[in-house]
């Protein structure tokens, strides 16, 4: 017997094979799909109607720094390296792990509501994070971030923090969690320490996520440094291979794009992120050309500033339509394909599409409602007109974390609240009280 069957829904199921079912049945059973079709035979203790609505894989959003919902709106509209450096990276270190488990629990509140169902992320505090991931029911991929700065010294506390990262949460949270080794740019970490987290990787079995060529400061950094750009230099000392996730890789030549290509590295492009802080513009559409695995992200909060990856896919899609001034260079499958199919493969997981012994980590949007109608093109609408708050039911492994716009996983007012809370630790004299907490009258 099933543990739940989703009947009446538009499975979209984005497995080649099996096509898309305008009335189709999916069944879960041990947080598995044991069946997608036209109907199922069998029992399931519940039933969930997805009529009127689409049933998709849950949204994977591949370069997240989960924590920074506590930065949100904190410093905006400053120049990057100003941003990072002068704001950033300061307020960051009067963070602790509650403060931060604090932040990821909002993370995974907003991520749910807009039908994300896992993420990759690369945080300071990860084992709240962890934490966070655990007690809320999400699938994630996480990594301690890493800096060492040239600092040998820094690099051996650092990689010692991922390392015991990797050990404490690899296949975590009856397997929900999956880790990485995060050792944040290759302007920010000296070439040796990069070398000693690439073999580390290679001897765990360990996926690494890195920020490349993210601005033209970077690459420019590098060229002096180094006598070559980023992506050169990582692919010398060998560390490009199929287990690498780059976040953002704006700043690529074509020779670079080759590299990418045949080494089999994942790109998780962040368009919302790379138009806010003036970034540039990944060339997706020569890297899907090239063959490139290419996903799509939020980045962090603080420049962003939400997670929503409905929005998300909007930008990628309009950005690069209007970059090379050819509207046909990505459509709407594509763009659904980057934020499902390809942020499973980048991550490894058996996710991203509805496909018997694929995890029941799926979405159901209602799709009556006024700005979803008339409907000619599920598509379409899935990218050009929907957004996260569509989003009415999500399960993942099997599990409903939130049904009929009620999160069940969590008590949202608890969570902003303890949000709420743990940003006063940045100690801004901007923040305002808008949940009424420091008004013993407020009503709640
Ligand atoms: O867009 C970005 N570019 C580079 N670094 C970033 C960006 N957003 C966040 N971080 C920083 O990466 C570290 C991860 O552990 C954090 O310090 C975070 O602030
Ligand atoms: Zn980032």
């Amino acid at each position: 017997m099933a543990d739940i069957l989703i009947k009446n829904g538009y499975i979209l199921t984005m497995d080649p094979d099996t096509g898309d079912l305008k009335k189709g049945e999916v069944a879960i059973e041990n947080g598995r799909i044991i069946y997608v079709g036209l109907s199922y035979n069998g029992k399931a203790d519940k039933i969930i109607d997805a009529s009127g609505s689409v049933v998709m894989p849950g949204l994977v959003n591949t370069h997240n720094h989960a924590g920074m919902t506590l930065l949100r709106g904190y410093a905006d509209d400053l120049p990057l390296a100003e941003w990072l450096e002068d704001y950033i990276w300061p307020v960051e270190a009067k963070l602790g792990p509650e403060e931060i488990y604090a932040g990821v629990r909002l993370a995974c509140l907003e991520m749910i509501k807009s039908g994300t169902t896992t993420f990759a992320d690369m945080y300071i505090h990860e084992q709240a994070a962890a934490r966070a991931v655990e007690d809320c029911g999400m699938r994630a991929a996480l990594s301690y971030g890493m800096i060492d700065f040239g600092d040998p010294e820094r690099a051996e506390s650092s990689l010692l923090k991922g390392r015991n990262f990797v050990k404490d949460f690899n296949g975590a949270a009856n397997g929900r969690i999956s880790v990485m080794y995060g050792p944040h740019a290759p302007h920010t970490c000296s070439q040796q320490f990069l070398q000693d987290v690439r073999e580390q990787a290679r001897k765990d079995d360990v996926k690494v996520h890195i920020h490349v060529l993210e601005t033209e400061a970077e690459l420019n950094q590098m060229k002096e440094k180094y006598g070559k750009c980023s992506v050169n230099m990582l692919h010398d000392i060998g560390f490009f291979d199929s287990d690498v996730l780059a976040a953002h890789c704006i700043w690529l030549s074509e020779g670079d794009m080759d590299i990418l290509a045949e080494t089999g590295v994942h790109v998780s492009h962040d368009p919302v992120s790379n138009m806010k802080t003036a970034a540039g513009i990944a060339p997706v559409p020569q890297l899907l050309e090239k063959g490139v695995n290419v996903s799509l992200s939020t980045d962090g909060c603080a420049s962003n500033n939400n997670l929503d990856m409905f929005g998300v896919m909007k930008t990628a899609a309009l950005l690069h339509k209007v970059n090379s001034m050819d509207l046909t260079v990505i459509d709407a499958r594509k763009v659904l394909e980057m934020a499902t199919v390809n942020g499973a493969k980048a991550l490894g997981i058996e996710a991203g599409m509805i496909k018997e012994g694929y995890y029941g980590d799926l979405i159901v949007v209602d799709m009556k409602r006024p700005h979803l109608t008339p409907l000619y093109d599920v598509d379409s609408h899935l990218v050009y007109s929907a957004r996260g708050s569509d989003v009415t039911t999500v399960l993942v492994d099997g599990k409903v974390l939130m049904e009929n716009g009620q999160v069940l996983c969590m008590d949202e007012y608890e969570i902003m609240v303890e949000a709420s809370k743990a940003a006063k630790k940045t100690d801004s004299q901007h923040l305002i009280d808008v949940l009424g907490l420091n008004d013993p009258s407020a009503d709640q």
